[in-house]
């Protein structure tokens, strides 16, 4: 590949440019990554590690709070936020030290370059470094990885408003009293738990009817239930009119049906959605094409110019960092090994959000399979009847599987409840290999564990699979004395 100073030059080092170098360098491809800021991203920077840690903080002052339940004695907790905000602060330190910190991908062979990248052409880059030096670099192929960061709509007097976003709460030193949240996806839900169980008060305002919209409503319910009692309030189907600073309190204007009325707090968080980072990037240079400013990539992750590839969020289409991994994956792959056949998996995408219980999501959701016109069966199963569920006194939550009633072919999966986003992994397994509910029904499992929770509900096929008839048969052959069960309840759990 003479000509080019490189093989591979990947522009963003978050969760997608970090794989992507580290995939590049290990095919042999002579490889740079450049990176505006700190290596690490979003994901451990500001979003999953910090969004993490601040909500096990919440979940232990709560478990404090509700020690009563274990026969223990409830006490109320002593929150120090200042050190809580250190806590988070250590943590996220400790994920880029431990996977991200330059010299782990120095050791791979990867040049690591700290400054911003705009292309000047398809196959040259300029990156400017902080003290305003600039270095031009060629390559014969690039990946995009530059991520996203919040959206901010244009309200009427935000711009005046001394709001919050990801990128700012985790800097914050006082907890506030009153948490205003405008937004009630997987960020807005998460951070109203971690700062109500924190000792905030928290109000989510949102313009849709309900949170998380891309989520099973049936298990939203659940979850929703869940956080009115812990002490979140809602304003939904709320059209922000207007927000105002008033001294140190902010006050939203919203209509709800018909009706305004102002909301105060004395801090907002915006999280209302996310917008792809390529304003610094000069694309029209590159003729590397975007849809309502996302990246347009195909199945492979290539953009509409064939050497430069694009993974993670910068292309708007799953914005998580495993989905950002896996992009990445394939990206590097196809730019480098052409022929693997690899493309995104779409019917498999996964997603937890990581409340107190939690929501996890595996495959099609229901949604999907009714707008394809698929034929599938809802095999339900109550946490109220998995044992370790009711030994940890976490029996709030349900599993739902999506499967072909006669194969027992896995669609999808999803529940809600204590570690739903860890068995939610085995329905991934599942799919992937083909494993049908049968498949699952009949591998042992552990007791007590979550995760025979996922087999329970696998046996809900069996069950639905039998007849009256084939009972029948049975007793007959065998001379068996027995009642035949009544199977006419769709929703009889075993
Ligand atoms: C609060 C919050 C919580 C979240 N929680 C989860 C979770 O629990 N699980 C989950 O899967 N996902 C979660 N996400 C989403 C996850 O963080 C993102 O999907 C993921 O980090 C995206 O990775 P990325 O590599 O595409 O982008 P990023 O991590 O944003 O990395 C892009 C990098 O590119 C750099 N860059 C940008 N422009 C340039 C340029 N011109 N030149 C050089 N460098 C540039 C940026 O500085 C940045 O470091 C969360 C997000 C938020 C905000
Ligand atoms: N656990 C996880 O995996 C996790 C956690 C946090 C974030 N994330 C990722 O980050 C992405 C962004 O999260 P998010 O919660 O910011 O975005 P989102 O797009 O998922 O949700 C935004 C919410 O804000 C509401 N909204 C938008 N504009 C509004 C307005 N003007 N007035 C009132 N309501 C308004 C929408 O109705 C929606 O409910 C997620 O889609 C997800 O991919 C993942």
């Amino acid at each position: 590949m003479a000509g080019y100073d490189f093989d591979m030059i990947v522009i963003g080092g978050g969760a997608a440019g970090l794989t992507a170098s580290g995939i590049a360098a290990n095919f042999g491809a002579k490889t740079m990554m450049v990176e505006a800021d700190r290596l690490g991203g979003d994901c451990t920077w500001t979003g999953c590690i910090p969004s993490k840690t601040l909500l096990k903080a919440g979940k232990v002052a709560c478990q404090i709070k509700d020690a009563g339940k274990y026969g223990l004695i409830d006490a109320e907790p002593n929150i120090d936020f200042k050190k809580v905000m250190q806590h988070v602060d250590h943590v996220r330190k400790e994920v880029y030290h431990d996977a991200d910190r330059p010299e782990i991908f120095e050791d791979m062979g990867i040049e690591v370059v700290h400054g911003l990248a705009s292309f000047k052409d398809d196959h040259t880059i300029e990156i400017e470094y902080k003290d305003g030096r600039t270095r031009a670099v060629s390559s014969k192929y690039f990946i995009i990885a530059t991520g996203a960061k919040a959206f901010v709509p244009p309200i009427d007097g935000i711009e005046e408003v001394d709001y919050l976003t990801n990128e700012s709460l985790f800097e914050i030193e006082d907890l506030p009293e009153e948490l205003l949240i405008i937004g009630g996806g997987p960020i807005g839900t998460e951070m109203s738990q971690a700062f109500v169980n924190l000792g905030s008060e928290v109000t989510i305002i949102d313009m849709a009817d309900r949170i998380l919209a891309n989520d099973d409503p049936e298990l939203v319910d659940i979850l929703h239930d869940e956080l009115k009692k812990q002490g979140v309030n809602y304003q939904l189907n709320a059209s922000v009119k207007k927000v105002m600073q008033d001294g140190n309190r902010i006050k939203v204007q919203v209509e709800i049906k018909g009706e305004e009325k102002v909301i105060e707090g004395d801090a907002l968080l915006m999280a209302t959605g996310r917008r792809a980072n390529t304003s610094s990037l000069n694309l029209e240079a590159a003729g590397v094409k975007t849809d309502k400013g996302n990246i347009v990539v195909d199945e492979s992750c290539r953009s509409s110019q064939s050497n430069i590839y694009a993974a993670g969020d910068v292309t708007g289409r799953y914005q998580f960092t495993h989905m950002s991994e896996h992009m990445a994956k394939i990206a590097a792959t196809k730019a480098l090994l052409k022929v693997v056949p690899m493309k995104i998996e779409k019917d498999m995408v996964s997603w937890v959000t990581f409340t107190d219980p939690e929501l996890a999501h595996v495959g099609k959701t229901e949604k999907q399979l009714k707008e394809e016109g698929e034929k599938y069966e809802v095999y339900r199963f109550p946490y109220s009847k998995i044992d370790r569920a009711v030994a940890e006194g976490e029996t709030t939550g349900l599993v739902k599987v999506f499967a072909k009633k006669l194969s027992g072919k896995i669609l999808g999966a999803t529940a809600v409840g204590a570690h739903a986003g860890e068995f939610i992994s085995e329905y991934a397994v599942a799919i992937k290999n083909g494993v049908s509910m049968r498949g699952i029904a009949d591998t042992i499992h552990p007791y007590p564990s979550w995760g025979l929770g996922a087999r329970r509900a696998a046996d809900q096929w069996y069950i639905k699979n039998q007849s009256k008839w084939s009972v029948k048969l049975i007793k007959t052959i065998f001379g068996y004395r027995g009642d035949t069960p009544d199977y006419s309840d769709p929703d009889r759990v075993v």
